[in-house]
């Protein structure tokens, strides 16, 4: 069994290695410019096209958990994959657990006002504020899906009040369930927090816009965990300096990296990471796919493929 491995940053080496271990038999290779030998699987982030356009593989497996990038590659050319090669993502591998640690340690800095006191102390003042109440502070999470479940969970056990809105609807203990477009306005009219964990497709790039953030309750808290392309940044920015928004917390940006000149930087109620919400942990990245390659080689089923026409 051959696989082909390319990622434009990740060490091959000590990847091939890892697999080589965790797959006894597979050879494993680093994909260079020229290689047309076979292959049985790709394991692949941001590919040029020539590495998979005409192959026959059994499966494709993106080293993250977004697969917009390939899928948008795809549309542009659709020669890159054939229908008929599934394409697998990272589901969760770890980054649940980032993620929680990102949305619960931020959500908890504007529930302590911490975001106000650190502005007090910027001008040597010392002066107690007024408490938030959890009744006032409903988080609403965009995605209920891998991530969104998981940050749902652990917000849920610090008491927040807690929305979803997905396609589909979800029927999470403590967790109210908004579902498609039609029912967005009433998911937003009492969120507080709008947490973005969707996918970029079609349907949500530049969901998150002046018309959205109007809807969101006053003093309201925007965190983006998923794409730049989901945020309107000027309108964010408007939102900010008209009073809409009390704060920001940016994880992605619809540059990245982001631009020198961005108005983002200076901001002071917007606090930034450089997409680093998640990253894909090796180890677990690892089991995970050599267990799927391990069931595909018996002839097992195996559910949780990316849908290509959905887009995620
Ligand atoms: N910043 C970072 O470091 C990282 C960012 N990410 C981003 O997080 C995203 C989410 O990951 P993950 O949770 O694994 O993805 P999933 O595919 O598991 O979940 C996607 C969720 O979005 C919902 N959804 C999709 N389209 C729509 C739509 N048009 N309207 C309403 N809801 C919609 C889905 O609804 P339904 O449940 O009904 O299908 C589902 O609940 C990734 O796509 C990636 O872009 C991921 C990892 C790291
Ligand atoms: O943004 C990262 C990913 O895995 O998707």
């Amino acid at each position: 069994m051959d696989l082909i491995f390319y990622h434009p940053t990740f060490d091959a080496a000590w990847w091939i290695d890892a697999l080589e271990k965790a797959l006894p038999g597979a050879k494993v290779r680093e994909w260079r410019s020229g290689d047309n030998d076979p292959a049985d699987y790709a394991l692949v982030w941001h590919p040029p096209v020539e590495m998979l356009a005409g192959r026959k593989l059994r499966a494709v497996f993106a080293l993250g958990a977004g697969v917009d990038s390939i899928l948008s590659q795809l549309q542009a050319n659709p020669e890159m994959l054939d229908a008929s090669i599934p394409l697998f993502r990272l589901e969760d591998t770890g980054m649940g657990l980032q993620m929680q640690e990102y949305a619960v340690s931020q959500v908890l800095h504007w529930f302590r006002r911490f975001d106000d006191y650190q502005a007090l102390k910027n001008e040597r003042r010392w002066q107690p504020l007024a408490e938030y109440a959890r009744e006032d502070f409903t988080v609403g999470i965009m995605g209920a899906g891998v991530l969104g479940a998981k940050v749902a969970e652990s917000l849920l056990a610090w008491g927040f009040p807690l929305r979803c809105w997905s396609r589909s609807r979800k029927d999470w203990p403590g967790v109210r369930s908004f579902a498609g477009r039609e029912e967005l306005s009433a998911f937003l009219s009492q969120t507080r927090v709008l947490i973005n964990l969707l996918p970029n497709t079609p349907e949500t790039v530049g969901i998150i816009n002046g018309s959205l953030l109007a809807q969101l309750q006053d003093n309201a808290y925007v965190l983006n965990l998923a794409r730049g392309v989901h945020v309107n940044e000027e309108d964010l920015l408007a939102a900010l300096n008209g009073g809409k928004l009390k704060g920001a917390m940016l994880d992605v940006y619809s540059r990245e990296p982001l631009p020198a000149d961005s108005p983002l930087w200076q901001h002071p109620r917007v606090a930034m990471t450089p997409h680093i919400a998640a990253v894909t942990r090796p180890p677990e990245a690892i089991a995970y796919i050599s267990q799927t390659i391990a069931r595909l080689q018996r002839g097992e089923a195996v559910a949780g493929g990316v849908d290509r026409v959905r887009g995620y």
